[in-house]
């Protein structure tokens, strides 16, 4: 049996990871923590896999405290920046188990927003404009979403190995309406009462578009790609730092 503790245990995604838990043949539910909660008390001795979903934050400060406690750690907040993650490297680096420990960060575990991803990143090179749209429930903390900030380095990185210069934009006055630039895609973010999570990429050439959608209308949607995160995480995820689902899909 696998051990999962799960921190943020009272949220929206949390309260869904405590039910897949409970659901799965090979896990047992080991500690359900929250705000408040010391995570000093998830330890080797009753933990072999942490999964972490709780606000931008203050998601770093648990992955240092989890890394110092020496467990492996699943974690779906978002807010990562390349800062942060330098900062979770070198705690790997310097933690008890540096060579065995894992963690494993995913901006989407839903299997439709991954390939949407994917999809993305091979269709860049063949379009001049690129944009990204991400759509919400209007209970989300931040924007752009993180899977939104993910797609646009990925569209971002093809478009620049492929050689393609800026997206055309004649754009003179703009009071914010064209959105965040990331990496040079412009990235738009709607909250809507109603939606779950949703993203779209526009890809244009003249006389021509690809839309690639993808919707999740229900948390449930994240929680196989979770439960796959946490077998890895057991078994045979490589060590280090590890972002995103693609990384153990066969893509
Ligand atoms: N990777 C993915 O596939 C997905 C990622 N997400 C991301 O997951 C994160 C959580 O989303 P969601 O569940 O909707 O958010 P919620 O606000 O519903 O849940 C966050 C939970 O974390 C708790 N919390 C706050 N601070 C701490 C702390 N220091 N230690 C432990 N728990 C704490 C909150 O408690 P309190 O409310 O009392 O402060 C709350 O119960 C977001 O970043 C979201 O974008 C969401 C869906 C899918
Ligand atoms: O807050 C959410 O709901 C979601 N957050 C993640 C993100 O910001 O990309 C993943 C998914 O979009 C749902």
């Amino acid at each position: 049996m696998i051990r999962v503790s799960v921190v943020g245990a009272k949220g929206r995604m949390g309260s869904h990871v405590v039910d897949a838990v409970n659901g799965a043949e090979d896990m047992e539910l080991a500690l359900a923590l929250d705000a408040g909660d010391d995570l000093k008390n998830i330890a080797p001795a009753n933990t072999d896999v942490v999964v972490e979903f709780t606000v931008p934050s203050v998601s770093l400060g648990n992955v240092l405290t989890l890394i110092a406690q020496g467990v492996d750690v699943v974690v779906g907040t978002t807010g990562w920046t390349d800062e942060k993650l330098a900062q979770v490297r070198e705690a790997i680096a310097n933690s008890p188990r540096p060579d065995s420990q894992k963690v494993f960060i995913a901006p989407n575990f839903a299997i439709s927003a991954v390939l949407a991803d994917y999809f993305a990143t091979k269709a860049a090179k063949y379009f001049e404009s690129a944009e990204v749209i991400e759509l919400h429930h209007p209970n989300k903390v931040d924007a752009p979403s993180g899977t939104a900030i993910h797609t646009a380095h990925g569209i971002a990185e093809a478009r620049k190995a492929a050689g393609l210069g800026d997206v055309p934009d004649n754009t003179e006055t703009d009071g914010g309406s064209r959105g965040q630039v990331v990496d040079g895609i412009h990235v738009h973010a709607v909250r809507l009462r109603g939606l779950n999570a949703h993203e779209e990429v526009l890809f244009g050439n003249a006389g021509e578009q690809l839309t690639i959608r993808a919707d999740s209308f229900d948390r449930g949607s994240f929680m196989p790609g979770v439960l796959l995160a946490v077998r890895k995480l057991a078994s045979d995820a490589p060590t280090g730092l590890t972002i995103g689902l693609d990384n153990f899909l066969d893509l």
